[in-house]
């Protein structure tokens, strides 16, 4: 067990000896910008530039002076931070921009959303997975009250004589009894099968590899199953779909489709109908996912994704927590495909670098009022890092959105940069996906490599951070893989990247991609 000064060791016992074996073993001891610095053996501050940022929680990099400017004097003011349950404007003042971008950006973005804050974006996810069960219950109630009117109806009708129970294909009945005996049993058992199926939870909708969060709900929405399968007792089932097969979808909710049982009384004769089930609570989607190698949507899958939602009633829920915020060149990554969402999420990046704090966005038409005072959290919407969201928003959108054209503009000289590395290497590097500031580059399968070593590392999905910790340590420069097989790079750098930057990020790839040309492996064993 490996701990400081000899001290025993309560947290990060096993992270930190797993760092250590891939060469990630560093503690920053200061951050600016586009940088983070280490003190090396000798006491001297090391440079490292950072294309991780948070995954992708830097826009503006890492202490920005103006956000912590502004964030000092929002605490030299005694702001109140922690008052809930009082008036707290700043959350409709940030609601207000979030509504004003959405219908800038979005199409057919016609509505107003109401805001819902949260401590982390996998909160606002949850809070998402918790108001799209009200909406579906409230679906729910409409269809069971309809049910029960239809029941009275026939009971009603059996009573007064004018009806009669038809034999029918989902329930057998007795032929002993009367039409009164005979429409209470089919009536029983049908609202006991009912009964059951209300009593399911919902099954919801995400794309394969897709990454929601990681706590209870959430964690079932995202697919790795190192992360999800311990927990799926614990949550709703999801069903992963691909993004690329319209027709797989379609198959998929057919699949699911289920039904209520409810009698009608037509022409004296009571017979059973089917009515449909909701049985899909959601459908998440990630604009660009980035678990799995930063790749955006495409638009047509934007648009089945978007008939499929309107098709089934449920929500399209639309999580923007790491394509959104200006990273990929707009303030939503959506409005690159045209996706348009039911609720929206947001966090990283609205947080400044320096603080807590994530959103979640619900059409009007859709949102429940009570949930405003059924969900809540002490830390959520709280009063400095409001403060910090609305300063990002003013940046982000100060000179007509300078900041996104930045973003735009330099992850296209990035992108341009590691397709060419991608051209120079065509044995070594499958692909480079992605939009604007949120980029990665995905090395081929190297599990069946000439070189044992390499074999072993890309076996065991340790690829990426095995060349992550080559680049740390003889390049200086901070990258991280991204999923879902561990063999891309990401890069999600803050809008201040230099040309500088970027050709010595083409120079460490060029390293690493000669030697995985050469198979050398040992080269990446720390
Ligand atoms: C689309 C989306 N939805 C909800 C979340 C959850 O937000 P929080 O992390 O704030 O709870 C994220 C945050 N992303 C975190 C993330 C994204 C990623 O690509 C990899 C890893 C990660 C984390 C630890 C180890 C390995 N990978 N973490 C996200 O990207």
């Amino acid at each position: 067990m490996s701990s400081p000064a000899g001290g025993s060791v309560f947290a990060d016992r096993v992270l930190n000896d797993w760092l250590n074996s891939v060469g990630l073993g560093i503690e920053y001891s200061r951050a600016e910008a586009n940088t983070l610095y280490f003190v090396d053996e000798d006491g001297e501050e090391v440079p490292v530039l950072d294309h991780v940022c948070g995954f992708g929680s830097l826009i503006f990099g890492h202490h920005h002076p103006d956000i912590t400017a502004h964030a000092k004097a929002a605490l030299d003011q005694q702001i109140p931070v922690y008052v809930p349950l009082s008036r707290q404007s700043h959350a409709n003042d940030i609601a207000a921009v979030l509504n004003a971008i959405l219908r800038r950006e979005i199409p057919g973005g016609d509505g107003d959303y109401a805001a819902i804050f949260a401590n982390s974006g996998a909160e606002a996810v949850e809070i998402c997975v918790k108001h799209a069960e009200l909406e579906r219950r409230a679906r729910i109630a409409k269809l069971t009250e309809e049910i029960g009117r239809n029941a009275q109806e026939a009971r009603e009708a059996v009573a007064a004589g004018r009806a009669t129970v038809a034999e029918n294909p989902y329930i057998q009945l007795g032929r002993e009894g009367g039409e009164t005996e005979r429409l209470e049993q089919l009536l029983a058992e049908a609202g006991r099968r009912n009964a059951d199926l209300i009593a399911k939870g919902p099954v919801h909708l995400a794309l394969e590899n897709a990454f929601h969060g990681k706590l209870v709900a959430s964690v079932q929405l995202t697919q790795n199953p190192h992360w999800r399968l311990p927990f799926t007792s614990l949550a709703s089932s999801t069903r992963f779909l691909r993004a690329d097969r319209p027709e797989a979808m379609k198959a998929a909710v057919e699949e699911l489709r289920t039904s209520l049982l409810d009698v009608l009384v037509d022409d004296g004769v009571v017979t059973v109908v089917e009515r449909d089930f909701p049985v899909i609570g959601a459908f998440f989607v990630e604009p660009v996912q980035g678990a799995n190698g930063m790749r955006p949507l495409t638009e047509a899958a934007a648009r089945e994704i978007r008939a499929v939602c309107d098709a089934v009633g449920c929500p399209l829920i639309v999580d923007e927590i790491h394509s959104g915020m200006g990273r990929t060149g707009a303030f939503f990554a959506g409005s690159h495909m045209g996706l348009r969402g039911d609720y929206y999420t947001l966090a990283k990046s609205i947080g400044g670098g320096i603080a807590k704090n994530a959103v979640a966005l619900f059409h009007r038409d859709r949102f429940r009022p009570e949930f405003e005072v059924m969900h809540s959290s002490t830390f959520a919407k709280d009063g400095f890092s409001a403060s910090i969201a609305l300063k990002v928003l003013e940046m982000l959108e100060a000179d007509d959105g300078r900041a996104y054209r930045v973003a735009a503009e330099r992850g296209d000289r990035l992108k341009e940069v590691l397709t060419t590395v991608a051209s120079d290497f065509p044995d070594v590097v499958d692909a480079v996906h992605g939009i604007g500031l949120m980029l990665a580059l995905e090395f081929k399968d190297q599990t069946r490599a000439a070189s044992e070593p390499l074999r072993e590392k890309a076996a065991s999905g340790m690829l990426g951070y095995c060349v992550a910790g080559l680049v740390l340590r003889e390049h200086r420069i901070r990258v991280l893989p991204v999923g879902p097989a561990g063999n891309s790079v990401r890069f999600e750098p803050s809008i201040y990247l230099t040309d500088a930057d970027i050709a010595r990020t083409e120079n460490a790839l060029r390293d690493v991609c000669t030697i995985l040309r050469a198979q050398d492996g040992d080269r990446l064993t720390p």
